[in-house]
C-alpha cells in the first residue's frame, strides 16, 4: 500500500508539520516523518494547507436502493470524498426504506465497495416511515452495519408514546433517535417559512413553532426516560433557546444545523425558483444569526449537510410540485467558513470539532474524528483556505444539480482525502484507483 509523506500541512490548533501515513495509520509526524519515508513514499507539499482530522456527516442522502436516477452510493460518497468527508450518515428514507437489517447491511455494503468514504446507515424509527410501529431497531443495531443512528428524516415521530418507546429502546445498544421535528398538522401543505414573505407570495407558511413544539417535546422525554435525543437541521432561534435551555438542565440532547440555513433566507423565494425549496425552509437573517451564533457557543453541536439531492424533473417545475432538498456535501465546508471562520465566529479546532469530532461521536463513527496524531487512523482532509471557488452544480460529482450555491464564489477548496490512509482526492480530483484495486 502506498504511503504518503505530507510535507508542512498546519493540524488544527498546531504548526505546520510533517506527517507520514502508512498501513492506515499516522505513523509519524515531525523530522520523524521524512526519515521514516521510504522510497515508494508520495510526497506532497502541503505548504498552506490546513490538516483537519477527515469530515463526518451525520445526514446525508444517497438515495440508494430506489431513487439511483438522483444519487447512489458511489456517486454520493465521491462527492462526499471531494467535500473532505471521510464517513457519511446515510438516511433511511430510501426505497425501500432503511428499516431492516437487510437494507441496511446492503448500504453499508455497497458503501464498502465503493471505498470513497465509510458510510453508516441510519436505521427508520418506524416501519417504512409511517410513523405506526417500532422499525427492527435491535436487528440493525447487531447487523455488520452496526446502526447507531435512527431517524425518520423527512418525517417527523409525531406519535409521542412511539418516540418515547424509541428513545427507551436504543439506550441498550448505545444508539440515540434523530428527530426531524415537525409537526405534520401545524406543517400540512406547508411550502416556506411563516412570515412576511410568504404572505407577501401568497404561498403555505412553515410557522416557527411547529419545529420548536416538537423539540420542546422531545428533550423533555429525553429527560424523562434518561436518553440521548439528536435534533437535525434547527432552523430557527426560537430552536436554539430550547436547546439552550434543555442543555442548561443537564438534558442529554445534541443538535445539528446544514450550512444553507447558517447562510440563506427566505427571501430567495421572491425568484420562485424551487432550487430555495427545503425542508424545514430557509427562515430570516434573524434565525440565521440566532443559528450561527449557537454554533459558535456550542448550543449547536455540529454542521450536518442534509445533502438531499434530487433529479431535474424534480425541480424544474412550479415551486409548489417542486421536491424539497438541496445538494451540499461539497459545499459544507466553504459554506462554514465563510460563515464561521471569516467573520472569526469559529477557529479552525472549531471547524474541526462541528464537522468531524463531535459528528463522530454522536454517531458513533469508530476511527473518525480522532486527533491528528501517531498512532490514530489516517482519516484526513487538506484544505487550502486561501483558495476562492466559484461553485458550479455542472461540474460536481453529485449526480443532481439542485445546489443553491450556483454562481457564488465560495472560500477555500479541499485539496486531498485520505481514507485510512489511501487517497481518495489528490489536487482536488477524485483519485480513481483510491481502493488500491483490493475491494
Ligand atoms: N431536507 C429536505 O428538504 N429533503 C429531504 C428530506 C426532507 O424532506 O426532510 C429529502 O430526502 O429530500
Amino acid at each position: 500500500m502506498t504511503s504518503h509523506l505530507i510535507r508542512g500541512a498546519a493540524p488544527v490548533g498546531a504548526e505546520p508539520t510533517d506527517l507520514l501515513l502508512a498501513d492506515g495509520v499516522i505513523t509519524a509526524t515531525g523530522p520523524d516523518a521524512a526519515a521514516q519515508a521510504g522510497s515508494e513514499t508520495r510526497v506532497l507539499d502541503a505548504d498552506g494547507l490546513v490538516a483537519l482530522p477527515g469530515l463526518v456527516d451525520l445526514h446525508t442522502h444517497l438515495r440508494e436502493p430506489g431513487r439511483e436516477d438522483a444519487e447512489t452510493v458511489w456517486s454520493g460518497t465521491r462527492a462526499a470524498a471531494l467535500g473532505g468527508f471521510t464517513a457519511v450518515h446515510a438516511m433511511a428514507n430510501t426505497q425501500p426504506v432503511a428499516d431492516t437489517a437487510g437494507v441496511v447491511e446492503q448500504v453499508w455494503r455497497l458503501g464498502r465497495e465503493a471505498g470513497w468514504t465509510d458510510v453508516l446507515p441510519v436505521g427508520a424509527v418506524t416501519v417504512g416511515l409511517a410513523g405506526e410501529q417500532l422499525a427492527e431497531l435491535g436487528a440493525m443495531a447487531a447487523s455488520q452495519a452496526r446502526v447507531r443512528v435512527f431517524s425518520d428524516d423527512g418525517l417527523c415521530v409525531w406519535d409521542p408514546v412511539l418516540m418515547r418507546r424509541a428513545l427507551e429502546y436504543v439506550k441498550a445498544f448505545d444508539g440515540v433517535i434523530a428527530q426531524h421535528a415537525q409537526e405534520p398538522r401545524l406543517t400540512a401543505g406547508a411550502q416556506m417559512n411563516e412570515g412576511v414573505v410568504s404572505s407577501e407570495l401568497g404561498l403555505t407558511g412553515w410557522p416557527a413553532v411547529a419545529e420548536e413544539a416538537i423539540i420542546a417535546r422531545d428533550v423533555l422525554l429525553a429527560e424523562h426516560v434518561g436518553s440521548r435525543v439528536h435534533i437535525c437541521h434547527l432552523s430557527t432561534a426560537g430552536s436554539v433557546e430550547i436547546v439552550r435551555w434543555a442543555k442548561a438542565r443537564g438534558i442529554d440532547v445534541t443538535a445539528e444545523v446544514t450550512p444553507h440555513h447558517l447562510l440563506l433566507t427566505d427571501d430567495l423565494a421572491r425568484s420562485y425558483d424551487p432550487v430555495y425549496k427545503v425542508n424545514p425552509p430557509l427562515r430570516t437573517q434573524e434565525d440565521v444569526l440566532a443559528l450561527r451564533a449557537a454554533l459558535a457557543d456550542g448550543t449547536i453541536d455540529i454542521v450536518a449537510t442534509d445533502h438531499a439531492p434530487h433529479p431535474v424533473e424534480a425541480k424544474d417545475c412550479e415551486w409548489a410540485d417542486a421536491a424539497f432538498g438541496m445538494t451540499g456535501l461539497e459545499t459544507a465546508l466553504p459554506v462554514v467558513i465563510e460563515t464561521m471562520v471569516e467573520p472569526g465566529l469559529l477557529d479552525w479546532a472549531g471547524v474541526a470539532r462541528v464537522l468531524s469530532t463531535t459528528p463522530a461521536r454522536i454517531g458513533r463513527a469508530e476511527g473518525h474524528g480522532r486527533p491528528i496524531a501517531v498512532g490514530e487512523p489516517a482519516n484526513l482532509t487538506l484544505v487550502d483556505p486561501a483558495a476562492r471557488v466559484v461553485v458550479d452544480g455542472a461540474h460536481q460529482a453529485t449526480t443532481s444539480r439542485n445546489t443553491p450555491f450556483q454562481g457564488r464564489t465560495l472560500p477555500g477548496r479541499v485539496v486531498a482525502t485520505f481514507l485510512r490512509g489511501r487517497a481518495t482526492v489528490l489536487d482536488a480530483q477524485p483519485v480513481a484507483d483510491h481502493t488500491g484495486g483490493t475491494r
